[in-house]
């Protein structure tokens, strides 16, 4: 299956056969146009050499060999060139790919990218969306959705079901498309059926994504995920790899926020430790609140070791019995956020939470998984894990948990890491946030 391609800044109009149907249906074609979004509020600038109503479809072409993307819909349409001129102090286009790109987190997600809201009003941008068989026909209702949106920073959309045509260049890889668990299905059976997704995509990154591209795993189980998809990645740095755990951080942080009487912004410094699963470590050791640690704040231990820290593990699942299904707004802005920390500097004294590879990490947490941990950024797209952070006995026996857990969903997916026969011992009590 090809991928399709929309692009604005093409020269002329280049769109895959598989596309004419949908694009015959949706837009009159003006070969030769130039089309400018313009602002939000304002209509797109269209002029044509041809006569106004004439409807012409553009010429087909077929896929490069080396499968690049082609392009589609009003973004195959040429850009005016005074646009062009207009845009100019815009950063040089960033690749964003997006797997589970038709399902419900993606769905507030690319809107974001695309608005400027994550990497900035003056960052242009491509999206390339991966999806499936199952989900190509949605996909292209993403991508229509996105061309009725006009956002003038949205340069490129592709969409596509083969992780190595729809990675090429990829600077940024947001992998969202998971399984869900279904009723009666074991936790082994989900970690090897994403796992084998994520081994798929972890290749295909390692061979066609940009070499230092970033990856956020979501898709849950998402720090083995992330784990595998690393190590089919070998000529991608290993610390490139993230698996989201900031929604847990700003639900952790929104709690203490509640339970001391302040707006969250007051609260800073929290860092869950370990797995996005019910054995999450929030840490109120090292938080903050508006400046002092927050057992100085919170006078009551009891409620911050029992009631605060299983509200966070389990919050996913809370949501789920309210909203009937799993969280994905508050999903997609906890992965801008993850992306925001990244590339911007990280505010004096404070840090984010990342799942991150452990290898030679200062806490003696084991080695060779992925890991969530205190990390800050210079902006540059790199993090360092935070060194001054102390540690209880509680803090310590919790990670121990956490930690453990993690150990043996890697055991279980050694077939995956090339790292010789899976055993699955997890511990019955391996949930995530979202089961209860
Ligand atoms: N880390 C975190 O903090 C959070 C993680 N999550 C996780 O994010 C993932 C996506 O959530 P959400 O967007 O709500 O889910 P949706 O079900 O809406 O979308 C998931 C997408 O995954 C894809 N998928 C890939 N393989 C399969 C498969 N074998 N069977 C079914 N679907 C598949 C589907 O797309 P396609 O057909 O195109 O492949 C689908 O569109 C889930 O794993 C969820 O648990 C959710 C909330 C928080
Ligand atoms: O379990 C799920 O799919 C949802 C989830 O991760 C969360 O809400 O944190």
């Amino acid at each position: 299956m090809a991928v399709t391609h929309f692009n604005p800044t093409c020269s002329k109009p280049r769109l895959h056969s598989s596309q004419l149907s949908f694009l015959s249906r949706t837009l009159p074609i003006h070969r030769h146009c130039s089309f400018a979004p313009l602002h939000r509020t304002q209509h797109a600038r269209i002029s044509c050499s041809v006569a106004p109503n004439e409807v012409q479809v553009p010429a087909v072409t077929t896929l490069d060999p080396k499968g690049k993307a082609e392009c589609y819909g009003v973004f195959c349409l040429t850009y005016d060139l005074r646009a062009e001129e207009e845009t100019r102090s815009w950063k040089k286009l960033i690749n964003i790919a997006v797997s589970g790109a038709a399902g419900m987190i993606a769905n507030h997600l690319l809107f974001k990218l695309a608005s400027g809201e994550v990497f900035g009003p003056d960052q242009p941008v491509a999206l390339k969306l991966l999806g499936s068989e199952r989900s190509i026909q949605a996909l292209e209702g993403v991508a229509m959705e996105l061309e009725d949106s006009l956002f003038p920073l949205l340069r490129e959309v592709s969409i596509g079901i083969d992780p190595y045509e729809v990675f090429q260049d990829a600077e940024w890889a947001l992998l969202i498309g998971a399984k869900p668990r279904g009723p009666g299905m074991e936790r082994a059976d989900l970690l090897d059926i994403n796992g084998q997704i994520y081994a798929a995509q972890g290749r295909a990154l390692n061979a066609v994504a940009s070499r230092n591209v970033k990856v956020i795993v979501v898709g849950n189980p998402c720090n083995t995920n992330a784990l595998i998809c690393l190590k089919n990645a070998p000529n991608i740095p290993a610390k490139n790899f993230h698996a989201l755990t900031r929604l847990d951080e700003n639900r952790a942080k929104c709690q203490l926020a509640l339970k001391a009487g302040v707006f969250y912004d007051k609260v800073s410094n929290v860092t869950i430790w370990g797995n996005h699963s019910t054995t999450q470590v929030p840490d109120f050791l090292n938080a903050k609140i508006d400046g002092l640690p927050v057992k100085e704040v919170v006078k009551d231990h009891r409620w911050l070791e029992e009631e605060f820290t299983e509200k966070v593990q389990k919050r996913g699942g809370a949501l789920i019995q309210k909203w009937g299904r799993s969280s994905a707004a508050s999903t997609s802005v906890s992965i801008v956020d993850a992306i925001r920390s990244l590339v911007t500097p990280t505010p004096e004294g404070d840090w984010f939470s990342s799942g991150v590879y452990s290898n030679g990490n200062p806490y003696g947490i084991a080695e060779g998984i992925v890991f969530s941990m205190p990390c800050r950024s210079k902006g540059d797209g790199d993090y360092e894990l935070v060194k001054d952070v102390i540690f209880d006995d509680y803090l310590r026996q919790r990670i121990k948990k956490t930690e453990a857990e993690l150990l043996a969903e890697k055991r279980c997916v050694a077939h995956l890491t090339g790292e010789g026969i899976a055993v699955c011992d997890l511990p019955g009590d391996t949930m995530l946030p979202g089961e209860m």
